[in-house]
């Protein structure tokens, strides 16, 4: 218990380490949530920019990740309810952002650590859930009263243009009247008018009247006073004229007045548009006020939430005392475990003491009663004497047997412990006759240094050694010494593995499978073996144990300064991993994506620099550092440049290409950055590309200054010394041809076993295969295919990219539908415009029952496909090794492969008379062209629609042959045995 419940504290970063926690990308719970499901999804699909956003995310907003809204975050903004800009929290969200994210927490760190839920755990969440709520809650808040003040101010905006708008309507109101008096001046006006027409026409009348008048007078002129009748016309006229302006001003006064109704309208009109307004600015007024209620509700509701967050406060000073009381208790507990631990131990010796020593005495006793008696009978008879002697001599004899037994019987005769209680002469004449066998050249220095070493120390393996010999003659005796040294010598190999991948916890494709498997073959051919990965934010973090932290700064340097690095330490698949974390402002492996970045050549160069920084602080001594690939091609250049100088030096450097495609060019200033010295290194022979004397190639560089050079299969290895195959290194590869090999690589067979795999339906082996027939059945229903007729099923598992013969795995698709099979694809392509043509096949086949296109990483159902599968389709253009077809085999699925580096060496035809029967497995074709491909694809249908029980041979045969590790491993650790013993040699000449 006490040990399960410091791994979590541990783990966790519980109480003091709750800093640490936060930077985990192990543990931020609801990051870790995103990254794994983004991770199982194969983190190459996504674009650049999202992954970005997820990883800040990730990184930054570890509780707010569960809240429905982040009020400081734009992209999240949409989720909100805006009014007038104005941005309304939804409570729910509010209310659930709160009270979800302890179960949520709960959850995910279940995830996380995959082990039982224990009170230590749910406190170490509560703790963490509490600040990041707390915090939430405070920002929330603060939002809350932001947007209060805002509402208030567009109130009082609302409220003084609604006085406006009033001000407006009382100016048009009095207008209006002013026009109404208007009116009823123009009626009066009207009336005056018509008066003044009534007038004019009775003056016409008039005048009329008088014309005739002085017509008819015009006779008798005398009779009528002239002066009177023209002075009365002239009145007239000019009366006339008064009466015709007043006319005309009325005339003028009318249409005035005309205008005026129509002005009159257009006020109307005017009126009712400010009064329609005004209703608006009414109901936008009484919203508002409704607003400032439900403002008012939220600030209520606000209060609310600050009380709960004091009583969260509460919670969580009570929660920190309780951890800080388990982290005391925790810590009691390991103290009274650690002395119970050491009482047992103790006792224990007391124990083996005890009985070695009443055995010891026992023997003694009966020794003393012999030599007494031996005593007596001396002085009674010489005769009797010799006789007691030889008496005496099997009693020495029975009593170094007994003491052999009990040592032998007792914990302390374990190999390695040393044998404290012989006298000193034993270990004195046994460093004699070493050296004597040194000086008669029996053994070599070597040899003699290390037993000398041994019968230092005084390991009990010599002394064992020593007594089993006395029988033996000095031949056998040297013989037996020297299985010391070799034994000796043969686990003394330290091998380092730097690498960008390890399967399962961090796998694109078969380097991560090489890191592991050949890894732990080297571990059970008694190496030790370590290796080195960057500390990605997107691995399988589920897969690997004990995962801690290091109480330890790794300085690394960079672009001219120097960056801190956090050391985790943790196992995977049984092996030793260090991962180093950069805390550089690039977060170089935050990126929930393990390549494909623009500053890859940035990330893994510092990563190659600050893995060699590690070797060094630590004092680590290997005899090999093992690099792979472009990703870790730096070591090479940087240990002889930089770390052998600065005193790692008892290392020879292998490093392994996995794929010539790959080799990480970069214009010659990029080198710099990791403190390598480019005018040195941009030479021709050295970094310099091939192709580009602007540019350095770090797989050149390392082909160059490492002390093995291997590739992953012996036909690749000949292919790359070719220009047609070797991307521009042919030249390079064949200049340093004597330390470069091909070695074919093995697969895990623990992981890839169909007898114990649990991601299959049912566990089948070559001797029962009834359960191949039901994985087969089972996948068919499981992605939709038709499973009633027994037809041949293809499958295919791999990268989408160019080298795998992308035009020939379509034309596969089609021409098995022709040939009336069935075709499932497992893959996913880091070319977007290759992604895009299988999407649109995908969906052509979408709801087909014989075809069926998965296009994602996938590690469980990979194994399912390869369990299900009767034939398994590579066509590749070129492939350095392959795993596929050796897995495929293992689970008695038939290859059909094109003759091409690693397939060569391990897929041979079974129609090929010039190969062993024993040896053909598969289906192969030399052209990579569609009738090649065809060829073989109809062969392997025919054989296995006509001839069923010849095919079923064929499986149980491929499932039987060897892809183990085994062999591959022993060539690697010859390869290395032979560079050390090489190096100790020249080192040896020099002294
Ligand atoms: N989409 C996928 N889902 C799951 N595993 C995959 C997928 N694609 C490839 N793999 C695995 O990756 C490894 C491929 O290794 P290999 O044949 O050497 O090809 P490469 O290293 O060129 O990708 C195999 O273990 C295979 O099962």
């Amino acid at each position: 218990m006490a040990t399960k419940l410091s791994t979590l504290f541990l783990s966790s970063g519980f109480g003091s380490l709750s800093g640490k926690v936060l930077d985990n990308p192990q543990f931020p719970y609801s990051s870790r949530c995103l990254l794994n499901t983004s991770c199982k999804m194969r983190p190459r699909r996504l674009s650049s920019r999202r992954k970005r956003k997820y990883l800040k995310k990730a990184s930054y907003e570890h509780l707010s990740v569960h809240a429905d809204f982040h009020p400081n975050d734009d992209e999240d903004s949409g989720s909100e309810n805006v009014v007038e800009g104005v941005p309304i929290l939804n409570q729910e969200s509010l209310s659930s952002a709160v009270f979800n994210t302890s179960s949520a927490v709960q959850h995910n760190t279940e995830k996380e650590t995959g082990e039982v839920d224990t009170e230590g755990l749910n406190k170490g969440v509560q703790l963490e859930d509490l600040i990041g709520m707390i915090k939430s809650a405070e920002k929330n808040i603060l939002l809350l009263n932001q947007a209060r003040v805002r509402a208030l101010e567009d109130l009082e905006k609302i409220l003084s243009e609604k006085e406006e708008l009033q001000r407006e309507i009382n100016g048009l109101e009095m207008r209006l009247a002013e026009t109404d008096t208007r009116i009823e001046v123009a009626a009066q006006e009207k009336v005056h008018v018509e008066l003044l027409e009534d007038q004019f026409e009775e003056l016409q009348k008039q005048l009329n009247f008088s014309s005739g008048t002085v017509q008819s007078m015009n006779g008798n002129l005398n009779d009528i006073p002239i002066d009177s009748l023209t002075k009365e016309l002239h009145l007239l006229k000019s009366e006339n004229i008064v009466l015709k302006n007043d006319i005309q001003t009325l005339k003028e006064e009318l249409s005035n007045v005309k205008n005026a109704d129509q002005h009159l309208a257009f006020l109307e009109k005017e009126r009712s548009v400010l009064e329609s307004s005004l209703k608006d600015l009414e109901s936008k007024l009484s919203t508002s006020q409704e607003d400032g209620s439900k403002l008012s509700d939220l600030n209520a509701e606000c209060m609310d939430l600050r009380n709960r967050v004091e009583h969260l406060q509460v919670l969580l000073d009570k929660a920190t005392k309780q951890a800080d009381q388990a982290i005391r208790v925790l810590q009691q507990n390991e103290e009274l475990q650690e002395k119970v631990e050491k009482l047992e131990e103790s006792l224990e010796e007391a124990n083996v003491f005890k009985l070695s020593s009443e055995k010891l005495q026992q023997d003694n006793e009966l020794m003393q009663q012999k030599i007494d008696l031996l005593e007596d009978r001396l002085q009674s008879s010489d005769e009797e004497l010799q006789s007691y002697i030889k008496l005496y001599q099997e009693s020495v004899k029975e009593f170094q047997d007994t003491l052999d037994t009990i040592k032998k019987a007792s914990k302390k005769t374990a190999t390695d412990e040393p044998v404290n209680d012989m006298p000193w002469e034993f270990w004195s004449r046994l460093l004699l006759l070493i050296d004597g066998w040194l000086l008669e050249e029996k053994i070599s220095g070597d040899d003699a240094k290390l037993l000398k070493e041994m019968a230092w120390k005084r390991d009990a393996r010599i002394y064992d050694a020593y007594m089993a010999c006395k029988e033996k003659n000095e031949l056998e005796a040297v013989a037996l010494f020297l299985s010391l040294t070799s034994s000796q010598k043969r686990s003394g190999l330290y091998v380092i593995h730097i690498a960008a991948e390890m399967a399962p916890v961090a796998k694109v494709g078969g380097l991560g499978d090489v890191i592991t498997g050949l890894s732990k073959a080297l571990q059970s051919r008694g190496h030790l073996v370590e290796i080195v990965l960057p500390k990605y934010d997107c691995m399988e973090y589920s897969r690997i144990k004990d995962l801690r932290l290091l109480d330890v700064v790794l300085e690394s340097y960079f672009d001219g300064r120097l960056f801190k690095n956090k050391i985790w330490v943790g196992t995977v698949e049984g092996l030793p991993v260090y991962f180093i974390e950069p805390h550089h402002p690039d977060k170089f492996f935050w990126r929930a994506q393990y390549y494909g970045e623009h500053d890859d050549f940035k990330r893994f160069s510092y990563f190659s620099r600050a893995a060699l920084e590690l070797l060094l602080r630590a004092g680590k001594r290997p005899d090999i550092i093992h690099c792979h690939d472009w990703q870790t091609a730096f070591i090479a250049p940087l240990y002889w440049d930089l770390y052998y100088p600065k005193g790692l030096n008892s290392a020879r450097i292998c490093f392994t290409c996995h794929n010539f495609e790959y080799q990480g060019t970069a214009p010659a200033s990029d080198l710099a950055s990791c403190g390598l010295d480019v005018d040195q290194l941009n030479r021709q022979d050295r970094l310099q590309d091939n192709s580009s004397h602007e540019r350095i190639n770090p797989v050149k560089g390392a082909v160059v200054f490492s002390n093995i050079v291997t590739t992953v299969s012996p036909t690749y290895a000949q292919e790359v010394r070719r220009a047609e195959g070797g991307h521009g290194l042919h030249s390079t590869l064949n200049f340093h041809s004597k330390k470069f090999f091909g070695i074919l690589n093995g697969i895990d067979t623990d992981v890839w076993n169909p007898s114990t795999d649990s991601f299959i339906k049912v566990q089948y082996n070559a001797n029962d295969l009834q359960g191949k027939a039901e994985n087969k059945d089972a996948l068919r229903r499981h992605l939709g295919l038709s499973s009633n007729v027994r037809k041949p099923l293809v499958g295919c598992i791999t990268r989408l990219v160019p080298q795998k013969g992308i035009h020939l795995i379509r034309y596969a698709i089609y021409r098995t539908l022709e040939l009336g099979g069935q075709f499932v694809l497992l893959g996913s392509s880091p070319v977007p415009h290759i992604q895009r043509e299988f999407e649109d096949i995908a969906n052509h086949f979408q709801s087909h029952d014989q075809i069926r296109l998965v296009l994602a990483y996938d590690e469980s159902l990979s194994h399912w496909i390869y369990a299900a599968s009767d034939m398994f389709i590579i066509p590749s253009i070129f492939e350095p090794c392959g795993l596929t077809q050796m897995i495929a085999m293992r689970y008695g699925s038939i290859p059909i492969v094109r003759k091409t580096g690693g397939l060569n060496d391990s897929v041979f035809d079974v129609d090929d008379e010039t190969t062993p029967t024993e040896l053909q497995n598969g289906y192969t074709f030399l052209t990579p062209d569609e009738q090649g491909l065809n060829s073989a694809l109809e062969r392997a249908f025919s054989h296995y629609l006509n001839n069923p029980s010849s095919w079923q041979q064929l499986v149980q045969k491929v499932m039987d042959v060897d892809f183990s590790w085994e062999t591959s491993a022993a060539q690697y650790e010859e390869l290395y045995s032979k560079s050390v013993a090489r190096a100790r040699a020249v080192a040896a000449g020099r002294a």
